[in-house]
C-alpha cells in the first residue's frame, strides 16, 4: 500500500516537471527537467501510420533529442488505442516514384536513427503495434506493453515479403526459431503472448505505469559512462543495421521494384479494400 503510494507521489512529480521541449503536429516531445528524459509521443491521427512526414518528423525529433544530451527517449502514442499502425499503404499504392524513394529513404534513416541511437531508447506500447509499429518498439531497447492489444508483423499475410532490416530487427529481440516461424506465419501477438516469448518485457494497466516503468528502465544507466554505453550499444547492434549502413541503395533498389511487382500491388489494393470495408460494416 504504502509502496504504491510512494509510487503514485513519484508518478505525480514526475510529471509535474516535464516540460515541453519541441513539437511538430505529428510529434511531440516533452522533456523531463529532473531526469532529462525525453517523452517522444506520435501524434498522427488517426492510427499513427506512417507517411513520408511523419517519419520525417520522427526522425528529426529522435535527432532533436540526441542533440539535446536528454538522457534518453520514451516511444509512445496519443491515441490510447493505437500505438502505430505501421507504414501508411497509401504510400506504397500506384506510387509516384520519387516520392516512394523518398518515402523509402526517410523509413531506412529513421529505422537507423532509432535502432543505433545513442541513448537508452523505451516503448511505452498503448496500443496496437503492428508491422512498422511493431518494428519501432522493437528498435527500442525496453518495451512495456497494456494488455489486451496486439504487436507483430503479419506482413506474408497479405502477401508482402519482409525486408531484412525488419527481420534483423526481429533477430535482435527474438531468437532465430521464433522469429522464422513469427514471420512466415505473419503471427501477430497478443500481449500476453509477446510477454511470453519476450517480445515485450513488461505489461503494465495504465499508460501513467508504462511511463514509469520505462523511466525507470532508462534511468537504470544513471551509474553508466554515457559514451561507453552507446559505443557498446553500436557494437552490439551493428552487424543487425550493417546492410543499411553500408548499402542503402540495393536494399532500396529491392524494395522499389519489389513495392511496383503486379503482385504487390494487387495484394495491396486488396488488403485496403478490406480494411475499409470493415469500417463500413
Ligand atoms: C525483396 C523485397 C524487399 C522488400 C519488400 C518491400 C516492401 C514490402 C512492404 C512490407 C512492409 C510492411 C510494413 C508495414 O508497416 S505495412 C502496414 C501494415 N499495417 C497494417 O496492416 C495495419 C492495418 N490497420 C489495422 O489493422 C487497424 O487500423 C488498427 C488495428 C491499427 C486500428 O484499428 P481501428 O479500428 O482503431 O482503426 P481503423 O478504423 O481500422 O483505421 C482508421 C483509418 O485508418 C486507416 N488505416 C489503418 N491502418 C492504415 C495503414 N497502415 N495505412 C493506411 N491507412 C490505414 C483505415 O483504413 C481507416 O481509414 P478510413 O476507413 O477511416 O478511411
Amino acid at each position: 500500500m504504502l509502496r504504491s503510494r510512494t509510487k503514485l507521489i513519484e508518478l505525480g512529480k514526475r510529471q509535474l516537471c516535464r516540460s515541453m521541449c519541441k513539437s511538430s503536429e505529428l510529434t511531440l516531445v516533452e522533456v523531463d527537467d529532473k531526469t532529462g528524459i525525453a517523452t517522444l509521443t506520435m501524434n498522427k491521427p488517426p492510427v499513427n501510420s506512417c507517411n513520408l512526414e511523419f517519419l520525417r518528423a520522427l526522425k528529426s525529433a529522435m535527432k532533436e533529442i540526441e542533440s539535446n544530451k536528454c538522457s534518453g527517449i520514451i516511444l509512445t502514442s496519443s491515441n490510447d488505442k493505437v500505438f502505430s499502425s505501421g507504414l501508411d499503404l497509401n504510400e506504397l499504392r500506384q506510387p509516384n516514384p520519387e516520392r516512394l524513394a523518398t518515402f523509402w529513404k526517410e523509413l531506412q534513416e529513421m529505422w537507423v536513427t532509432l535502432y543505433l541511437s545513442n541513448v537508452p531508447t523505451a516503448a511505452a506500447i498503448n496500443g496496437h503495434a503492428l508491422a512498422v509499429g511493431c518494428v519501432m518498439a522493437a528498435a527500442c531497447e525496453y518495451r512495456v506493453m497494456l494488455p489486451d492489444f496486439t504487436i507483430g508483423i503479419h506482413a506474408t499475410k497479405f502477401g508482402y515479403v519482409v525486408p531484412p532490416f525488419i527481420v534483423n530487427t526481429y533477430l535482435s529481440v527474438l531468437p532465430h526459431p521464433v522469429v522464422e516461424r513469427a514471420l512466415l506465419q505473419g503471427k501477430i501477438f497478443s500481449t500476453q503472448e509477446a510477454l511470453q516469448i519476450n517480445l515485450i518485457d513488461e505489461v503494465v494497466n495504465s499508460k501513467d505505469e508504462a511511463l514509469c516503468k520505462c523511466a525507470d528502465f532508462i534511468g537504470s544507466f544513471e551509474q553508466t559512462n554515457p559514451v561507453a554505453r552507446a559505443l557498446t550499444k553500436r557494437q552490439l547492434r551493428a552487424p543487425f543495421a550493417k546492410q543499411l549502413l553500408e548499402d542503402p541503395e540495393t536494399e532500396l533498389r529491392e524494395s522499389l521494384e519489389y513495392i511496383n511487382t503486379p503482385l504487390f500491388q494487387e495484394s495491396l489494393d486488396q488488403y485496403l479494400l478490406q480494411l475499409k470495408k470493415k469500417n463500413k460494416k
